[in-house]
């Protein structure tokens, strides 16, 4: 198991707040299909009225996510025993009793089968009822899509402090994990309502006094790792075994086994065939076509924060600093992945998944979503030291019973 972890503090840690507030924490799971991962929160709430202020958070993830234990569920409970570790080094022992603790699985769970994925989900919460924190009703379960991406939206304008001012300016959120990716943002054209395919495009939530109408869409099997088996055809295929995978956008004379969601896969390059940037935008774009609606507005009116995946890719592919993020037109992308798929049979790059999934990501942008070549995206990974993910949205929800509709 892979483990990292991540302490940030926005102010300086306030351990006697000002009159009247009250510290409370809160205790958030995510459960990806790459990785488990805990947000420990610390909020200071000194007006009711208004939304808290988030002192500080402490971070740690453990990789494979749960889905890849499906066939050994005691391991779910395992990963989670050893993350509450970390609530429990964070929040003071006298606060453990009211400290809600709670868990929200996506893609990953959302693929398996419904039996196996609940198994797992029985094995946390036995873990979470013997801990000596507050479970709430319902603290274990699979979130739905459209939650995922109105609660990334919430925390990354929460921390971006437009949720705290009355203006309805605000960003729009891309997020491109293994198994789904979300797009959200505030229209300003009614047209961009009435072209949305369905009504599960549009959703409306209270927050205090402002109510927000979101597009909103999650797509599962169009996370990274999903469109990574769809490219190379093995998306619910047989014969495992046997079966060898090959896709123009993986180095020709490349050949190695790759795993997701549980299950090996042999995987290659095609010696005999093409690689490069064009047969493998090829392969990708079925993928993407017919699959993602475009919105009807989206150039230029609103700035989109990119996380997850697209920022670990630009990263890897050297367009930005690891730490910092930074500013990136979608032509940035799409120069980069040719660059890399053309030359990938040379020198090779330094994943050898890295030209599909630059590929893939420029696909996504550009015929997926319909983004313009010239549209900037701000990459992010953290804002003002807080993890960009709906985790945080989440809590708040917890807290203040947002109303999403
Ligand atoms: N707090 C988090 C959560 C996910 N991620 C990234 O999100 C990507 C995968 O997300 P995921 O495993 O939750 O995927 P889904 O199950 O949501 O599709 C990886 O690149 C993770 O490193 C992150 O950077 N920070």
């Amino acid at each position: 198991m892979d483990l990292t972890q991540s302490m940030s503090s926005l102010l300086p840690s306030l351990s006697r707040p000002a009159n009247h507030s009250r510290i409370h924490y809160a205790v958030m799971f995510d459960v990806g299909s790459t990785g488990t991962r805990i947000h420990v929160y610390t909020f200071i709430q000194s007006d009711k009225e208004k939304l808290p202020i988030l002192d500080n958070e402490m971070f740690q993830s453990i990789k494979p996510g749960l889905s890849a234990y499906a066939d050994f569920p005691e391991m779910a409970g395992h990963t989670v025993r050893m993350l509450l570790k970390v609530a429990k080094r964070s929040v003071p022992r006298v606060e453990w009793k009211r400290t809600p603790v709670v868990l929200r699985a996506t893609a990953g769970l959302r693929l398996l089968p419904k039996q196996k994925a609940h198994a797992l989900l029985d094995q946390v919460q036995s873990v979470f009822d013997e801990s000596p924190f507050l479970v709430p009703d319902n603290s274990v379960s699979i979130m739905d899509g459209t939650n995922e991406g109105i609660l990334a939206w919430i925390t990354v304008n929460f921390l971006t402090g437009h949720l705290q001012t009355q203006t309805q300016k605000t960003v729009g959120i891309l997020d491109l994990g293994g198994g789904s990716t979300q797009i959200t943002f505030l229209p300003k054209l009614r047209k961009t309502f009435e072209s949305v395919p369905s009504e599960d495009y549009v959703v409306r939530f209270d927050i205090l006094n402002s109510t927000f109408e979101l597009y909103t869409f999650s797509y599962l099997g169009n996370g990274l790792m999903a469109a990574r088996l769809a490219t190379l055809g093995a998306l619910g295929a047989e014969g495992l075994d046997w079966q060898v995978f090959k896709s123009s956008c993986l180095p020709k004379k490349f050949k190695d086994e790759w795993s997701f969601g549980g299950l090996t896969y042999q995987v290659s390059g095609d010696p005999e065939g093409l690689s490069g940037y064009k047969p493998c935008y090829q392969e990708v774009v079925k993928v993407v076509k017919g699959v993602i609606h475009q919105p009807h507005e989206l150039q230029d009116n609103n700035l989109f924060y990119a996380f997850s995946y697209y920022y670990d890719r630009a990263v890897d592919a050297g367009l930005i600093d690891g730490e910092q993020g930074g500013r990136l037109e979608v032509r940035d992308f799409k120069k980069r992945a040719k660059e890399i798929c053309n030359k990938m049979t040379k020198s090779p790059p330094s994943s050898p998944f890295l030209c599909l999934d630059l590929t893939y990501i420029t696909c996504l942008l550009k015929d997926g979503f319909g983004f313009k070549d010239s549209t900037e995206l701000q990459l992010t990974k953290k804002v003002k030291n807080v993890e960009a993910s709906w985790a945080l949205g989440a809590t708040l929800k917890h807290f203040h019973d947002l109303k999403i509709h």
